[in-house]
């Protein structure tokens, strides 16, 4: 239907802006409201229901109950209630109000001195109210707002407006509106005029895109920088009762973004490379990464450290092993090479695809600090498991200065497979490419401006906008005492002890110089899990009794007699005779599962390995000169 301008539509138009007024002023004018509203309601109780007095006192004591016992649903929609000095103006509001509808309700609005006392109340309160800190924020953000046209005019971007402007605690948020043609590149080049024009500190403006719509972005002012002064370590509170540890399968906290928000990283199955210039904070952001690792009890950390354990030595009670030298970083990695691929068969032969941590079949990470310093044959060996390691959680965390193809390895896919990347200060921009990808630096993630060591982009599923983050700082006491609360039976730290109470040779020197003893035979991470399969599938046609299954895995009756019948149950598992069992081939065709075996009795056999497929891995692991069945890996004891 046609829309028709006229002398006719101005009244229209007038009530139509003012009520727009009166609704966008609507925080400041509060004060009138609540006192036409007294007024009215007490007029209209009075006349109506003029015994409903007692309801409304019920009402003004239900709200300071809840005032006071802040149920967390009610916080969560008013966080400002977490301030005492809100929740007791709130209290005294409700009081107020309640006496007076109370009187109003019995005697009549008007009686006496009622609307006197309204107007002195609503005075009183009106102060408070109108002084909060975030109220004339938002009144400056309002100024702003209505002002943006001309500074985007100053900035070169003609046109553009702002849609809404939130304030926080450290500055303000607004969604801007592009002018048709213009683009977020143009946002990124714009931002130092855009800078002058808002009168903001060098630095204190930041450009977002906003991934469903190319016409807008996000715009932030920070006034103050909460990243001014380093961010306290917070370790994981352990609780008196409930679960002790972390899962892996949980996001981890590494710091704060500039807004306050926490900066949670998922680090199930996912390789994470950390690069930034010397001095920007790479190991101790590292070390952020290590401690909340060492919190999650269904994850275990071996450790590379070639500046002879400078760093990662104050973790030995929590890494399991700690190379320090190339030889045996390269004997390191081989083990993790073995190891991925023992934890492939076994989901092959599950028919899975992915490793679920679990505490007795943890997440390894195989953290090296200062990748480049690696040999040719370790880079190759790490570019494997970056490769293959992921869906058997075995993965990498790297920390580097330039991730270049030089340094990275020649013909290395490493960089590519990382799937969390941090990028610190680093001081070239091509260097923000290397490190987060290519069109990063353009897309407004230039790291050149780091300020200060622990600060980065981080990028990442989920993460895909250029948020300033800054890293807790761990200091050395930090370490030490998670290291100590969190140490683990069999750590690198353990290994040395045994031997300094064996009287071995080798001295705390030698080993964290790294020889042959440095990583010695590595624990290898399985789990009992996957012994208990190895064993059953290992069994002589026969079968294995439940005492070998109980010696191969480490565990008891229950569980050992737990996981059999589920295995009947799945078919997976046979049992040939009376207390014997053995893991029996799925049915042909399904590719994830064994064929049948063909078994030929031979009784004076107990553990003889079955043929393998010519296509299939042989399992024996010779790690160091010690043969392994992975079936009898050895879990880390909790
Ligand atoms: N999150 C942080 N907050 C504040 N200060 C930090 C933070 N992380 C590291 N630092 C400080 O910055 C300095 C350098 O840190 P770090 O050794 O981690 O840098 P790096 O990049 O590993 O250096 P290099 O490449 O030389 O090893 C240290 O003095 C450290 O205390």
């Amino acid at each position: 239907m046609p829309v028709h301008y006229g002398s006719g539509s101005e009244p229209f138009y007038l009530i139509g802006h003012v009520g727009r007024l009166l609704w966008r002023y609507r925080a400041e004018l509060a004060p009138l409201y609540w006192l036409a509203g007294c007024l009215l309601a007490g007029s209209w109780l009075h006349k109506v229901h003029p015994n409903w007095w007692p309801l409304i006192v019920l009402a003004g004591i239900a709200g300071i109950v809840v005032l006071a016992v802040r149920p967390a649903k009610v916080l969560a929609r008013f966080p400002l209630l977490e301030r005492w000095r809100v929740r007791v103006w709130g209290a005294g509001f409700i009081a107020f109000v309640t006496q007076w509808l109370t009187a109003a309700t019995i005697h009549g609005a008007t009686a006496g001195p009622m609307e006197s006392f309204a107007i002195i109340g609503t005075g009183v309160f009106a102060v408070p109210w109108l002084w909060r800190e975030d109220r004339r924020r938002l009144t400056r953000v309002r100024i702003i707002r209505d002002h943006f046209p001309d500074t985007a005019d100053a900035a070169g971007l003609t046109g553009a407006r702002m849609v809404s402007a939130v304030m926080d605690k450290w500055g303000w948020t607004a969604r801007i509106k592009l002018r048709r043609g213009q683009t977020y590149s143009d946002v990124v080049k714009a931002l130092p005029e855009l800078e002058s024009a808002l009168g903001a500190r060098i630095g204190g403006t930041r450009a977002e895109p906003v991934t469903d719509d190319a016409s807008q972005f996000t715009l932030r002012l920070v006034e103050t920088d909460p990243h001014a002064q380093p961010i306290v370590w917070e370790p994981r509170a352990v609780p008196v009762v409930g679960k002790s540890r972390a899962s892996i399968t949980q996001p981890v906290t590494v710091g704060v973004f500039e807004d306050g928000a926490p900066i949670t990283v998922p680090l199930l199955r996912k390789h994470v490379l950390i690069g930034g210039a010397t001095d920007s904070g790479k190991s101790g952001l590292l070390n952020v990464i290590l401690a909340r690792i060492a919190e999650c009890g269904d994850a275990i950390a071996w450790g590379i450290d070639l500046k002879k354990g400078m760093e990662l030595a104050p973790w030995s009670s929590v890494l399991q092993i700690l190379a320090t030298d190339n030889d045996s970083a390269e004997r390191l990695l081989q083990a993790g090479v073995d190891e991925l691929e023992k934890r492939a068969e076994f989901l092959m032969g599950r028919g899975r695809r992915e490793w679920y941590p679990k505490f007795d079949a943890p997440q390894l990470f195989i953290i090296i600090d200062e990748y480049a310093e690696l040999s040719k044959k370790a880079q190759r060996l790490a570019d494997s498991i970056s490769r293959r390691g992921r869906a058997v959680a075995v993965v990498l965390l790297i920390a580097t200065q330039r991730p270049t193809q030089k340094a990275m390895g020649e013909s290395s896919a490493l960089r590519s497979q990382m799937n969390i990347r941090f990028c610190l200060r680093v001081n070239e921009r091509p260097d923000v490419d290397l490190i987060l990808g290519v069109g990063k630096l353009s897309a407004g993630w230039d790291a050149t401006k780091f300020d200060g060591p622990g600060k980065f982009f981080v990028s990442g599923p989920g993460m895909d906008t250029p948020r300033r983050g800054r890293a807790y700082l761990i200091t050395d006491a930090d370490v030490t005492e998670t290291a100590t609360t969190y140490a683990r039976p069999g750590s690198a730290a353990d290994q040395l002890a045994d031997t300094a109470g064996t009287g071995r040779p080798e001295s705390r020197s030698q080993r964290l110089s790294g020889g042959p003893e440095t990583i010695g035979a590595p624990a290898t991470v399985s789990g009992p899990e996957m012994a208990l399969w190895a064993t059953l599938r290992d069994a002589p046609p026969e079968g294995v009794t439940a005492g070998v299954l109980q010696d191969a895995t480490g565990k008891g009756r229950a569980w050992v007699y737990k996981r059999l019948k589920a295995g009947q149950a799945d078919t997976t598992i046979a049992s040939p005779s009376y207390g014997r069992w053995r893991a029996v081939r799925p049915p042909a065709g399904d590719p994830c599962r064994p064929a049948r075996r063909q078994h030929r009795p031979d009784p004076g056999r107990r553990h003889r390995r079955r043929p393998r497929q010519p296509a299939t891995r042989s399992l024996t692991v010779t790690v160091h000169g010690l043969s392994q069945s992975p079936g009898i890996s050895r879990a880390p004891a909790r």
